[in-house]
């Protein structure tokens, strides 16, 4: 278990689901660790095709807050890259910390970023629905981008703008045009990538991790309005902020992470 201080306590609203999960040697997320990640070169460059015309929401669910894609067609998509087939854009979020020095899910020798962006992708080669990709092995594809406090990210800021509605839990508000490239770094070819498991409930083993090399930079106001948001809904007495929705790190368990890159 990750030995930082920043422990998500085991009565954080995050752990209301299953807290073990029999067998799970594919748990994520996990520390990369750059010396001992495998080069290949049969790793492609990532292939992204969003329409931005099929966003439709954001809300928050309790945990993070979601854009979601229509994912009925394959209207954006996502191949190439350690995939075989092509996955279907369902929703992007984030997790990030109380303060600058920690908020992300995965860590580059052990170096935590003040948040982590994840695009979630299902394999519409192989199923019909998220809900059944998301309990098989070859299921889900998630991009995951660091983010740097920095420079005020402009493509970001139409979000940022949009959090305020969506303060409490289950609040959802129409969000349409969003493409959600802009929060890509410029570099994507290089990227780490191995088989792990979703980081909140039920925690599936069911996710190609691919985990951008490059990050993006964002400002830290536009940071302190992702902390402006609350894990409580309106009705709630105690509202409490929305920060540290990150996973306690996880075991490798021998797992090898390759690398697109030397
Ligand atoms: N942080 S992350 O690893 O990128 C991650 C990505 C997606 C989900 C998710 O969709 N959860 C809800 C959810 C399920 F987890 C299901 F298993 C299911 F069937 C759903 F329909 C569903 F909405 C959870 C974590
Ligand atoms: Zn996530």
């Amino acid at each position: 278990a990750c030995s930082s201080k920043y422990v998500l306590s085991q009565m954080h609203p995050m752990w209301q689901g299953p807290l073990a999960v029999p067998g799970g040697d594919r748990q994520s997320p996990i520390d990369i660790v750059v010396r001992k990640s495998v080069f290949d070169s049969e790793l492609k460059p990532l292939v992204t095709d969003y329409d931005p015309h099929t966003c439709q929401q954001i809300w928050n669910n309790g945990y993070s807050f979601l854009v979601e894609y229509d994912d009925t067609t394959d209207k954006s998509t996502l191949r190439g890259g350690p995939l075989r087939d092509k996955f279907r854009l369902c929703q992007f979020h984030f997790h990030w910390g109380e303060s600058n020095a920690w908020g992300s899910e995965h860590t580059v020798d052990r170096r935590l970023f003040p948040a982590e962006l994840h695009l979630v992708h299902w394999n519409s080669d192989k199923y019909s629905l998220f809900e059944e990709a998301v309990m098989e092995e070859n299921g889900l594809a998630v991009i995951g981008v660091f983010l740097k406090v920095g420079k005020r990210h402009e493509g970001l800021q139409k979000l940022v703008d949009a959090l305020p509605a969506i303060r409490h839990k289950d609040s959802v508000v129409e969000f349409n045009r969003f493409d959600p490239a802009c929060l890509l770094p410029v570099n994507t070819d290089d990227y780490w990538t191995y088989h792990g498991s979703l980081t909140t409930p039920p925690l599936t083993e069911s996710v190609s991790w691919i985990v951008m090399k490059q990050h993006i930079e964002v400002s830290h106001d536009q940071l302190a309005v992702f902390r402006s948001l609350l894990f409580t809904s309106a009705e709630e007495d105690v509202q409490k902020s929305m920060v540290n929705n990150f996973r306690v790190q996880q075991s490798p368990c021998g797992r090898t992470v390759r690398s697109s890159f030397t």
